[in-house]
């Protein structure tokens, strides 16, 4: 197993409030990580402290070698009266070759959106065409922060598919962060509960039993995630038998 990116007590703070208090975590090729979390629990501050957006007030960062990151972001914003066509859009990324944005075209099946103007594009249209975008770069580590917003239950249920077939694919590591719990766990190899803290880790199932899980979302919440269970179907993939540990090192 390859560790791309590993956080050691990563410590943030904006206004002398703790945002992120010790938090260490490794993400590994082949691995996808679902980091979940309340609303302000600090989701969205360690994207940015791992996309080296904003620095840590303490604690170590490691990063592979030469380590390229494709990025999707929640949303992004374009005038209404803006004019970019999708294939404009996906040709203002910077290292991308004819080839590549072919192939990713046709692994997300965007062919009929890319004469089609951005601002038009449903929520589930958007998230496709980012996370084209974010693919353009042969990522080594993809990072995705709520990529089903805006998206219905069934097209939820294909992105997080198309994603964990692309991580497949390509091998890559995968972050996907969420406050969702429903459907995430499905397609994930390891939880990551955080609450400014990591609360607790490891397997789907076993978090979803963690003490501290329970006690951070609703019942309701978590009996929806009963219905949803762990179903990596790739006979290769590397399972990672984890418990849920309440350890800061994930
Ligand atoms: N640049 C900043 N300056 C001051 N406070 C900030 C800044 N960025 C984030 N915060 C605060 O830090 C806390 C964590 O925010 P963050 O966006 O990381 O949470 P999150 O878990 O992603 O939340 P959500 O699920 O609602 O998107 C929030 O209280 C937020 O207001």
């Amino acid at each position: 197993m390859t560790t791309l990116l590993s956080l050691n007590n990563i410590c943030v703070s904006f206004d002398q409030r703790m945002v992120l208090d010790h938090v260490s975590l490794e993400l590994n090729r082949g691995q996808i990580t679902t980091l979940i979390g309340p609303n302000g629990a600090g989701k969205s501050t360690l994207i940015k402290v791992i996309l080296g957006l904003i620095p840590a007030d303490s604690g170590n960062i490691t990063r592979a070698s030469k380590l390229r990151i494709g990025y999707v972001p929640q949303k992004i914003s374009v005038d209404e009266s803006f004019p970019l066509s999708v294939e404009r859009f996906l040709k203002l990324a910077r290292h991308y070759s004819r080839k590549r944005l072919n192939k990713v075209i046709s692994q997300l099946s965007i062919e009929g959106l890319l004469q089609r103007q951005l601002v038009r594009l449903s929520g589930g249209e958007m998230q496709r065409v980012l996370l084209a975008r974010a693919l353009l770069g042969e990522p080594q580590l993809l990072v995705l922060d709520e990529p089903v917003q805006g998206v219905d239950i069934s097209g939820q249920i294909e992105l997080y598919q198309l994603i964990s077939d692309i991580a497949q694919q390509i091998d890559c590591a995968v972050l996907l962060v969420s406050h969702d719990l429903h459907l995430v766990m499905a397609g994930t190899d390891h939880v990551i509960c955080l609450n400014h803290h990591v609360c607790c880790h490891g397997e789907p199932e076993s978090v979803a039993q963690h003490p501290e899980f329970a006690r951070l979302f609703a019942q309701n919440e978590r009996q929806q995630l009963a219905v949803y269970t762990h179903h990596h179907v790739c006979d290769e993939h590397d399972h990672h038998h984890h418990q849920a540990s309440s350890q800061e090192n994930v």
